[in-house]
This record gives C-alpha cells, sequence and structure tokens, in this order.
C-alpha cells in the first residue's frame, strides 16, 4: 500500500498555486454531453483520479476526449450510448452527474446506484424528483436506475427540500434543452453551480440566477461545444491556509478567490491568523498562539463540511475548547478516531464534536478514511513531532494534485512512498531492475528513507 509519509515540525513559507476545481470540473465535463456540434476546451483542469474516472464514464458513452496538460478536449457529436457502465460509476459518486445531460440529450439513461461512502448515505431523492416533474418516467432493477421520456423534457418547478449541490447540477443540466422554462427553489448557490452555469451559457444555454436560491433555465433548441476556464479549488486553497496556519507559517495561495472563502477566511482571522487577500491570491500568516472557536458547516456561503476535517486539526493547536457540528453529512466524522491515534482530544456525540486544543500531537499509523480526512492528517502530521505514516491515500489522490510536491516546495519534510506494485509498475516502465528504481526512491526519500525501504523490501525479496 503507498503511503505518505510527514517528519512534522517544519514551518510552511512560500507560494503554492492551486489548480482547478474538482467539484466545478467533474459537472463541467458531464455537461459536454449536451454539445451537439463542435469540440468543447476546458481549460485547468486538474490531473486527479476523479478526472480521470469522469472521463473514462464519458468515453464510454462515445465522446472523444483527451486531456493534455491542463486542458481537456472534448467531442460529444456522436453520442449514442446511453449506460454508464457499473465498473466505473462504482469509483466515483459525481458520475452521476451524467444522468441530466444523457436524458436532455438521448431521452434515456440507465446508471448504477451511486450508494452511499464514508461520510454519508447521500441519497439522490431531489435528482430524481426534479426529473420526474419534467416528465421522466423512473424506474429501478438490478442496482441500477433507468429514467426516460417521451419526446422531450418539459420545464418544471422544482422546490429541493435539501440544496443539493448535485441535484442542483443535475437538473440545471437537464433542463437547459426542456420544452419551457425550469425553475429550481431553494437550489445550492456553491460558486461550482455558476462555474457550471456559466459553461452552459457559453454551450448557448439560458440559464439565470445561478449562485442564488431561485435558478430559472429557459430551454434552447440546442446546445454547442464551448470553451470555458474552470475556477479555482476553493477547497485545495482552504487546505493550503490552514496547512500553513498549523505550522506557524506564512503561505502565499496564489489562485485563491477571496469571494469563495469568505466562511475560512473569517474562522481563520477569529482564531489570530492574519490573512491578507488581493486579487491573485491569499496570504496567511500565523506567527501568534491561535484561539478555539466554534465552527458549524452549512451549505454556501456557510462554512464548507468539506473543510471541516482540516479545520478541526488547527482548532487542536489552538488555545481553548472548540465545538465543531456537522449539519451537511450526517457521518463526517471519520478523522476523529486517527487523530486521537496522534494524541488529539475530540469528543464526539451525534453531530457535534468537541475539541481540546493546546494538545501537543504526536507522529502515528492512521489512515484517511475519505477524501478531506486524509487532507487533514497531513495537516495533523506537519505539526506533530516525529513521523506519520498516512495510508489510505488513494482517497488524497482524488481530489489533490500533487499535495506532496507541493507541501515539500514549501518546506515540508513529506514524502510519498510508493506501494510495492507501484514500484515494479514504474520498474517495468522506466525499464529499470526493481533494486536500481528503489534505489532512486531511496535517495528521493532522503529523511524518510528507512519507511521506504521498510514498505517496499518485503515484495521486493
Ligand atoms: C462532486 C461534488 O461536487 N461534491 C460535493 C457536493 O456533493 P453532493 O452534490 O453529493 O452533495 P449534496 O449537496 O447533494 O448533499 C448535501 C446533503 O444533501 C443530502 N441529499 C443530497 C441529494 C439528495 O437527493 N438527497 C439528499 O438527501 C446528502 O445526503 C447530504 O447530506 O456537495 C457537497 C456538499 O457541499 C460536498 O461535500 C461535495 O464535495
Ligand atoms: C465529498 C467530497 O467529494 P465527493 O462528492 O466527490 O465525494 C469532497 O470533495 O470532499
Amino acid at each position: 500500500m503507498s503511503k505518505i509519509i510527514v517528519r512534522g515540525g517544519r514551518t510552511l513559507t512560500g507560494t503554492v498555486r492551486v489548480h482547478g476545481a474538482k467539484n466545478s470540473v467533474l459537472p463541467i465535463l458531464a455537461a459536454s454531453l449536451l454539445a451537439e456540434q463542435g469540440s468543447s476546451v476546458i481549460h485547468d483542469v486538474p490531473a486527479l483520479d476523479d478526472v480521470k474516472n469522469i472521463l473514462q464514464v464519458l468515453a464510454a458513452l462515445g465522446v472523444y476526449a483527451k486531456h493534455q496538460d491542463d486542458s481537456v478536449r472534448l467531442n460529444a457529436e456522436s453520442l449514442t450510448a446511453y449506460e454508464a457502465p457499473y465498473e466505473l460509476v462504482r469509483k466515483m459518486r459525481a458520475s452521476f452527474l451524467v444522468m441530466g445531460p444523457l436524458l436532455a440529450r438521448l431521452g434515456k439513461v440507465r446508471i448504477s446506484l451511486p450508494g452511499g461512502c464514508a461520510i454519508g448515505t447521500r441519497p439522490i431523492d431531489q435528482h430524481l424528483k426534479g426529473f420526474e416533474a419534467m416528465g421522466a418516467e423512473i424506474g429501478f432493477g438490478q442496482g441500477s436506475i433507468e429514467a426516460k421520456v417521451n419526446g422531450k423534457l418539459r420545464g418544471a418547478r422544482i422546490y429541493l427540500d435539501i440544496a443539493s449541490v448535485g441535484a442542483t447540477e443535475n437538473i440545471m443540466m437537464a433542463a437547459t434543452t426542456a420544452v419551457g422554462t425550469t425553475v429550481i427553489e431553494n437550489a445550492a448557490k456553491e460558486p461550482e453551480i455558476v462555474d457550471l452555469a456559466n459553461y452552459l451559457n457559453a454551450m448557448g444555454a439560458r440559464v439565470r440566477g445561478a449562485g442564488t436560491g431561485v435558478i430559472r433555465i429557459e430551454g434552447v433548441e440546442r446546445l454547442c461545444a464551448a470553451e470555458h476556464q474552470v475556477i479555482p479549488d476553493r477547497v485545495e486553497a482552504g487546505t493550503y491556509m490552514v496547512a500553513a496556519a498549523i505550522t506557524g507559517g506564512d503561505v502565499y495561495v496564489e489562485g485563491a478567490i477571496r469571494d469563495h472563502l469568505g466562511p475560512i477566511i473569517a474562522k481563520l482571522e477569529e482564531m489570530g491568523v492574519q490573512v491578507d487577500c488581493d486579487e491573485n491570491g491569499i496570504r496567511v500568516c500565523a506567527l501568534k498562539p491561535l484561539r478555539a472557536v466554534d465552527v458549524k458547516t452549512l451549505p454556501y456561503p456557510g462554512f464548507p463540511t468539506d473543510m471541516q476535517a482540516q479545520m478541526m486539526t488547527l482548532l487542536l493547536v489552538a488555545d481553548g475548547t472548540s465545538i465543531i457540528t456537522e449539519t451537511v453529512f450526517e457521518n463526517r466524522f471519520m478523522h476523529v478516531d486517527e487523530l486521537i491515534k496522534m494524541g488529539a482530544e475530540i469528543k464526539v456525540d451525534g453531530r457535534t464534536a468537541i475539541v481540546t486544543g493546546g494538545v501537543k500531537l504526536s507522529g502515528a499509523s492512521v489512515a484517511a478514511t475519505d477524501l478531506r480526512a486524509g487532507a487533514a492528517l497531513i495537516c495533523a502530521a506537519l505539526a506533530a513531532d516525529g513521523s506519520t505514516e498516512i495510508g489510505g491515500i488513494h482517497h488524497i489522490e482524488r481530489g489533490y494534485v500533487s499535495i506532496v510536491n507541493k507541501l515539500a516546495d514549501l518546506g515540508a519534510d513529506i514524502y510519498r512512498a510508493p506501494s510495492p506494485e507501484e514500484v515494479l509498475e514504474e520498474s517495468e516502465k522506466a525499464a529499470l531492475q526493481p533494486d536500481k528504481l528503489m534505489k532512486q526512491f531511496e535517495q528521493r526519500a532522503a529523511a524518510s528513507a528507512e519507511v521506504v525501504i521498510r514498505n517496499i523490501q518485503p515484495t521486493l525479496a
């Protein structure tokens, strides 16, 4: 199993650049299915496992897609397949976002039910309620869900019981070519919704009100390909802001947008972190002792649930006791047990966590249970005494491009120890003997070499 190894205690300084937002690019790539003519070009697409997955889903549906450097070119002119393959869908919940575009474009779609995940059950009833209101018939069978419509979808007024990000996106995409106008009430207001609406409008759609609680989509005849630049990832930015603060560092997060990070900036400032914003990014400087604060996650513009775990680690090093309330997902405290292994004092009662600050963290062997839990473990490890080995890093690699290199460039003592399988695969690619390649890894590992050798020696022997 590959691992990330961190030896804590280094102060982070310098500049880190934020990549395009995972949560924008996934719906935007799905929306490319709607283009009946031409090739879309999407810029600042992060090279993440989730992006690879959705591109495979699109390819299986008949879309030509090429990811080169930071851009993806997609052509969906010859789209015919309406079934997203189970093997790909099960890897990533966001595959469900192809449902709205396929229903709009082909009038039918079949997809496996996405199921729950570590952070909660994550039902899709609000997506389906929207499609049904627009005239789709929904059927279930053999773990799959099928939706079809006679002719075209029809515009409808849809009130979401929960301001769901995915449901807002799926319904918005489905409504672009419906007959008549669709109104989504209690719509999600996240910046990623606005980014998707901007792309859809560039394709010829008429979406108004994205970023507010009421979105109106006037159906048009057809959409064509368009060029689009994805917004910077606010969660990635927030994670580096926390990483800087937890090490008492001074870091400029290039590309971070102040308006997207309001609640994170507010909480950091309440804690005593100095935050300076300009048009190109945000500087975080944490020279003084930090104060405890309470945090409650909420849909945008509230404090993002995707930053809750990372924020918890920062509260561990603050003076005083903090209360964190998680209102978005019912099971998003999986990182707590791992943090306790590192010396944290946290008590969880339902959706509330009571965090005792000022406890000394020490390195341990821990495992990421989901993407942001993994990011939080890295933040905690940066502040801990000694060495932390983090497993389950495939979760982290779903959502952070080159996190190890970016933190190392800021001065962290961090290394990614490859799994034995990765070493063998790499050695085959590089036509090198595994032991020679291992030597290279050892050299790169420098401070953490002994851990790397421990990890890969058994299989190579
Ligand atoms: C790819 C992507 O963009 N992922 C983000 C998106 O996920 P996602 O779009 O899945 O999140 P939602 O906003 O839909 O979910 C919010 C809450 O609503 C519930 N719910 C949702 C839909 C539904 O039909 N019924 C229902 O009950 C969910 O279980 C959850 O408790 O928004 C979340 C909330 O900001 C983020 O944490 C995820 O990073
Ligand atoms: C929960 C997240 O993503 P997803 O919805 O893709 O699981 C996340 O980005 O933290």
